[in-house]
């Protein structure tokens, strides 16, 4: 980039930070206007509850801010082409972005904030992110390409067993209908699943995390359903669909396994948190765990509401009877009709406490879970003195950062 532009964007970081999710909203609304198929891309309820907006205008805060030592964004560039991989965005998709990108700029800023100086260092700006990005891309279509069994963009699945795990989880078992193999994912990673009705209003792209450790035979994902929507902010669209509407043999189109949040390699002890649905990546890890009869000391913390709402129970009850090295610390936040040990440990929230007398502090801390959740576990272990390092975390959704 130009060093003039660098500067121009340096500059301008201080009005992002103010106004930036007043032009990333303006830019949504631009971009559906100009391509309302693009409605099919993004998950509409996050448009509707800010948390696309708002996640977007973080994003580009943070490129401004770093636009003079690109390397500290690493980790952002992969996560997010690592989400563009699982919607199958393509490079001749940037142009529409940056364009309309631009457009909002211009307008929400006003020609004398945005003038034709700060327009073009940004135009070069995206360009260069656009550049970034469609690399990164490239990388992990031709890396699937080159997998066996791999495919490219969404094919279709038969849904070949739905099992019901709590009152409001249930499990779809899917195989590919045409017979390929399975490529093999990391525990923590998800599918994407595109869904097509006449009965919504878009088509749907949603993530689940696969649920099971990889195996041959067929993969698994367990799907909350989601409580009737509060002012008219849609929400469980997706997911309430695949629990009404689809059904064994169903087919159902789904994108390759993706994702950046996954089980480490070491011979560390690993310590799995879950809250609600967040348990899904857990038990993903913990089944690669056991089946590669790993020797890891391994913590397995889950809350949930109640015995009704406690998913695959009886799964991890087994393996805490069978594995010497496995502990089992269960939460609930009401205990009535439930028996302790065998249902729950303890009644109400973890506690740091609770988490320092069950957990090695030296072990590997991964914990997914609803958002109020995640952030209570990230500061108990912080509190608790837990390195930055050995937190991992995945929020569903929009990128969001935790303090
Ligand atoms: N990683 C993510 O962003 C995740 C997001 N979610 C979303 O969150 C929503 C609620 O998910 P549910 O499974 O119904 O969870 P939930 O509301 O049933 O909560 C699950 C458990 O988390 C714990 N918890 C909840 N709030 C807490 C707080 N403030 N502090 C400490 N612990 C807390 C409690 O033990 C509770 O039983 C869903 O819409 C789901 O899509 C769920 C799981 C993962």
């Amino acid at each position: 980039m130009l060093a003039s532009n660098i500067e121009i964007i340096k500059q301008t970081v201080p009005v992002i930070q103010e106004r930036g999710e007043e032009i990333t909203q303006h830019f949504y609304h631009l971009l559906f206007e100009e391509n309302p198929e693009l409605k099919d891309v993004f998950n509409m309820a996050s448009q509707s509850n800010g948390r696309q907006p708002a996640s977007l205008a973080n994003a580009i805060l943070g490129y401004a801010a770093n636009i003079d030592r690109l390397a500290a964004l690493g980790d952002a560039v992969n996560n997010i082409a690592t989400k563009h991989f699982s919607l199958d965005i393509q490079p001749e998709q940037y142009p529409i972005v940056g364009r309309n990108l631009l457009k909002a700029i211009r307008e929400v800023l006003g020609a004398e904030v945005a003038s034709d100086d700060v327009i073009n260092a940004w135009a070069e700006a995206y360009g260069q992110l656009a550049n970034i990005l469609i690399g990164a891309e490239k990388a992990l279509y031709e890396n699937m390409k080159n997998t066996a069994g791999g495919w490219s963009g969404f094919k279709p699945f038969r849904v070949v067993n739905k099992v019901q795990q709590s009152s409001e989880i249930t499990s779809f078992y899917l195989k590919p209908v045409d017979g390929q193999p399975l490529p093999s994912y990391k525990p923590g990673q998800y599918l994407s699943l595109k869904i097509n009705d006449a009965s919504l209003a878009n088509t749907e792209l949603r993530q689940y995390s696969l649920s099971d450790s990889h195996n041959s035979d067929s993969y698994r994902i367990s799907v909350k359903r989601e409580p009737a929507p509060q002012h008219d902010i849609p929400a469980g669209v997706a997911s309430n669909f695949l629990h009404d509407n689809v059904k064994v043999d169903d087919t159902i189109l789904v994108h390759a396994p993706a994702g950046n949040f996954y089980l480490d390699d070491s011979d560390k002890p690993v310590v799995l948190i879950s809250g609600g649905v967040g348990v899904t990546p857990m038990l993903s890890m913990l089944n690669d765990l056991v089946r590669q009869h790993s020797p890891r000391k391994i913590t397995w913390f889950h809350g949930t509401r109640n015995r009704q709402t406690h998913a695959f129970r009886e799964h991890i009850n087994a393996l805490d009877n069978d594995l010497a090295n496995l502990t089992k610390v269960v939460f609930y936040d009401d205990v009535a009709g439930a028996t302790q040990d065998t249902d729950y440990n303890h009644e109400g929230y973890m506690t740091a406490q609770l988490i320092k007398e069950n957990c090695p502090l030296d072990a590997e801390f991964y914990f997914c879970g609803p958002l109020p959740f995640m952030q209570a576990i990230h500061t108990l272990l912080r509190q608790l003195g837990v390195a930055d390092e050995q937190l991992h975390y995945e929020i569903f959704g929009p990128s969001e950062a935790l303090n």
